[in-house]
């Protein structure tokens, strides 16, 4: 599909930006300019002005300046912005999930949740703007009253992954300009259009001009250590591996700035032999195959005890051998490309190491004949806690059972890992449902169900998972500052 072939799908045309955006400038000039590819095809879909840090530091600026009008609004007026936001990117869902299929590959359908979610998380920040509370505190003398005020951090930097290339950014862009930050925005470089789309919708809804910047760049390094570094920028947002989140973490150090960290998982997914194993197969197959496995939240480690196992195996094989790998676009498609080659290698070696210690096929397990990043969806029975597919977060659709006996011995098999996003069990026994969700030390537990993403829930990890949580109630508090008024002589 080329840049004409995508806008042809578009009602909103002009939603294909190929420009970066700089304050209110729309920025398309550039000494390089690098490719957008759609990952199902292999063409070339847009080409965008490669970015360096002069450009980062101008937004940062444009920033700086912008946010201090916005913060004196009420909230009531910054909601009245971001409702409107919302009803846009909703009122454009289908352009807004073209364009998305088309620079991430995931299936048309997919797509179009990932827009309603990011929206929600727009639509819910709309709502929180006008719920900014701090308190006032009986005085500690009796001409004392104490205060304490909620403001806004201030210029936020955010760094996010392809693989939810809107989402990650609503959840992060929509708090922060709730509570009053202005906001500059780095997308991954295999992503830049759905957060370019998004920017465009976001200035037809009143945003004022240099609260919002795109920069689009390959040189993610330079423009993360300026973002780090820069002292106008107050927070760092990140969504990605924890590779990468340890060094914006070292970086931000260095002049003690906030962070938000939502990164790398390694998800065990555990079946009960009192599980209802036709809605664990269902459960399996939505946190382990959504987006094609490249979720950080995705089901990386299958645990089934032995009384289910075969049974539960049988079961699962059987619907990932309905998944239908194609063209995001072409119908009834649910399994689109991986987003390169780098990630088919990471696939094959899980799986050349599980057969190699002695694990084995049941379904899948090669690249799949339509070829480019195209591969098979997966089941490998008779894992172990020695392979890579154990230890290291797969990001593809391959599903590792592993079999238990006893509550004890899983619970110390999941918990055996140095990441704590998600986690998931199935089980009806409401004692034991206690007892292993407590038991369980990741940020989120999913019980009897294998999707639980929500603007509703606060979203985040543990451990080498992250810092912070993005959504619900406790959204806002990442883009706050507190700070303590003692009003004396009263
Ligand atoms: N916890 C969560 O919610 C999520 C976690 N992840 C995790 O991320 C990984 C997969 O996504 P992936 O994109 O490969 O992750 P990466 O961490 O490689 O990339 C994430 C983002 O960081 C950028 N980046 C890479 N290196 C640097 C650097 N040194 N300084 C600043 N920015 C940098 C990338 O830019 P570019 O791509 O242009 O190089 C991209 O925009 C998995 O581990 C997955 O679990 C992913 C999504 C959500
Ligand atoms: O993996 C991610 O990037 C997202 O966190 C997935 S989710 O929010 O849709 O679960």
């Amino acid at each position: 599909m080329t840049e004409n072939t995508l806008k042809n799908r578009l009602d909103r045309q002009d939603l294909l930006v190929e420009a970066a955006l700089i304050g209110e400038n729309w920025v398309s000039e550039a000494e390089q300019r690098f490719d957008v590819t759609n990952p199902s095809t292999g063409e070339v879909i847009a080409q965008l002005p490669d970015m360096g840090l002069e450009q980062a530091r101008e937004a940062i600026r444009v920033a700086e300046n912008a946010r201090h009008d916005w913060a004196a609004r009420t909230g009531k007026e910054r909601s009245q912005v971001l409702r409107k936001w919302y009803d846009l990117m909703v009122a454009h869902a289908d352009d807004l999930a073209a364009i998305l299929t088309a620079e991430m590959g995931k299936p048309l359908a997919e797509a179009k949740g990932e827009i309603l979610y990011g929206a929600g998380y727009i639509e819910w920040f709309a709502e929180e703007a006008k719920r900014i509370y701090g308190d006032i505190i009986t005085g500690h003398q009796p001409d004392k009253r104490i205060l304490v005020l909620k403001q806004p951090v201030g210029v936020v930097a955010s760094i996010t992954p392809w693989n939810f290339p809107n989402a990650m950014i609503a959840r992060k862009v929509g708090p922060a300009l709730a509570v009053g930050c202005s906001f500059v925005a780095r997308p991954a470089a295999e992503t830049p259009l759905s957060a370019l789309a998004m920017a465009k919708l976001a200035l037809e809804a009143g945003l004022p001009a240099g609260l919002f910047s795109v920069i689009t760049s390959t040189a993610s390094s330079d423009i993360g250590l300026e973002f780090c570094s820069n002292p106008l920028v107050r927070k760092l947002t990140f969504t990605g591996s924890t590779g990468v989140g340890k060094i914006l973490m070292a970086q931000s150090a260095q002049q003690v700035q906030k962070t938000s960290m939502e990164l790398g998982g390694n998800a065990p997914f555990i079946v009960f032999d009192d599980a209802d194993l036709d809605a664990a197969v269902e459960g399996a197959m939505v946190s382990k195959f959504r987006n094609n496995g490249q979720t950080c939240v995705c089901a990386n480690r299958i645990y089934v005890q032995s009384g289910v196992y075969e049974a539960f195996a049988e079961k699962l094989v059987a619907a990932v051998e309905k998944i239908q790998v194609g063209d995001g676009f072409e119908t009834g498609v649910t399994a689109g490309p991986l987003i390169s080659e780098k990630a088919v290698k990471k696939v094959k070696g899980h799986i050349h190491d599980a057969l190699f210690k002695g694990g084995a096929v049941a379904t899948g397990g090669a690249p799949h004949d339509r070829g480019g990043t195209f591969f098979e969806p997966t089941v490998i029975v008779g894992a172990t806690a020695e392979m890579q597919i154990a230890r290291e977060e797969t990001f593809g659709p391959v599903a590792p059972l592993f079999k238990f006996d006893t509550v004890d011995d899983v619970i110390a098999l999941a918990n055996a890992t140095e990441f704590g996003l998600a986690s998931y069990f199935y089980a009806q026994d409401l004692s034991r449902v206690w007892q292993v969700a407590e038991a369980l030390d990741y940020g989120m537990v999913g019980v009897n169900t294998g999707l639980i993403s929500t603007e509703l829930a606060p979203f985040g990890g543990v451990k080498q998972s992250g810092q912070g949580r993005e959504g619900s109630k406790y959204g806002c508090d990442d883009y706050l500052e507190i700070k303590y008024v003692c009003l004396g002589g009263v």
